[in-house]
């Protein structure tokens, strides 16, 4: 994949807005985000027809502004609402099933440290995504946050693919992210939880 289209990579489900989600969508959009990803997950999360229904909403905001949609761990959903790609992790669907499934698509798997890296398809998939980089309460199951050293061990390790780094990512940290050798940032409350989006977006 192009690795430029990983440089700002908003992540959000509904449990992550308090207000309507296709409006936070557009206001990153047209801040300067290039990937998004549904993520709709956890407690507080839709289910069933009500997530298909918002995944149809945000699939159609990223066609208007020609970014790539992706999904989040759901395979059923990749195929329901044609995404362009999907993102998993160590525990989810396994990435060479996936790319046997979907040779065209973008597939993102998350690496945490290298126990998970040695037994990592690598070369299944488009990109890797390396966090928790910093202290994170978005996700009810993160690990322990492992620095930006660990980008800069995957790097090292992977000098040719592409890698996003995730977990607590702010316009205040994101350039140690980038300098430890990461494409770009993902982010969720950063963005959700921002008063001004534009500037926070630009900022990153
Ligand atoms: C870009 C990106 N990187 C990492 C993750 C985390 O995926 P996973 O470990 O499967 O955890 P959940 O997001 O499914 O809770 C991600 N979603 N995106
Ligand atoms: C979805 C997710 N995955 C992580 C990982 O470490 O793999 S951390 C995380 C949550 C990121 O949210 P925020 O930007 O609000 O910290
Ligand atoms: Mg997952």
């Amino acid at each position: 994949m192009d690795r430029a289209l990983l440089r700002k990579y908003f992540i959000m489900g509904s449990q992550n807005c308090e207000r309507e989600p296709v409006e936070i969508l557009k206001e990153a959009i047209e801040a300067g985000v290039t990937i998004f990803q549904f993520r709709e997950k956890g407690s507080y999360a839709l289910k069933g027809q009500a997530k298909v229904n918002l995944g149809r909403q945000l699939r159609d905001v990223c066609l208007t502004y020609d970014i790539p949609f992706i999904i989040n761990d759901d395979a059923e959903l990749v195929e329901i609402l044609g995404a362009d790609g999907i993102h998993v992790g160590q525990d989810d669907e396994k990435a060479e099933a996936l790319r046997e499934r979907y040779p065209d698509k973008i597939i993102g798997l998350s690496v945490s440290n290298m126990r998970e890296f040695e037994r990592s398809p690598i070369d299944q998939v488009d990109y890797v995504g390396a966090g928790p980089i910093f202290g994170t309460s978005t996700k009810e199951d993160a690990k322990v946050p492992v620095g930006t050293a660990w980008i800069k061990r995957l790097r090292e390790e992977l000098p040719n693919t592409p890698i996003v780094g995730i977990g607590g990512i702010t316009p205040e940290n994101a350039q140690e992210v980038i300098e430890a050798g990461a494409d770009g940032v993902s982010v969720i409350s950063a963005i959700t939880r921002s008063n001004d989006i534009s500037k926070t977006v630009q900022s990153l």
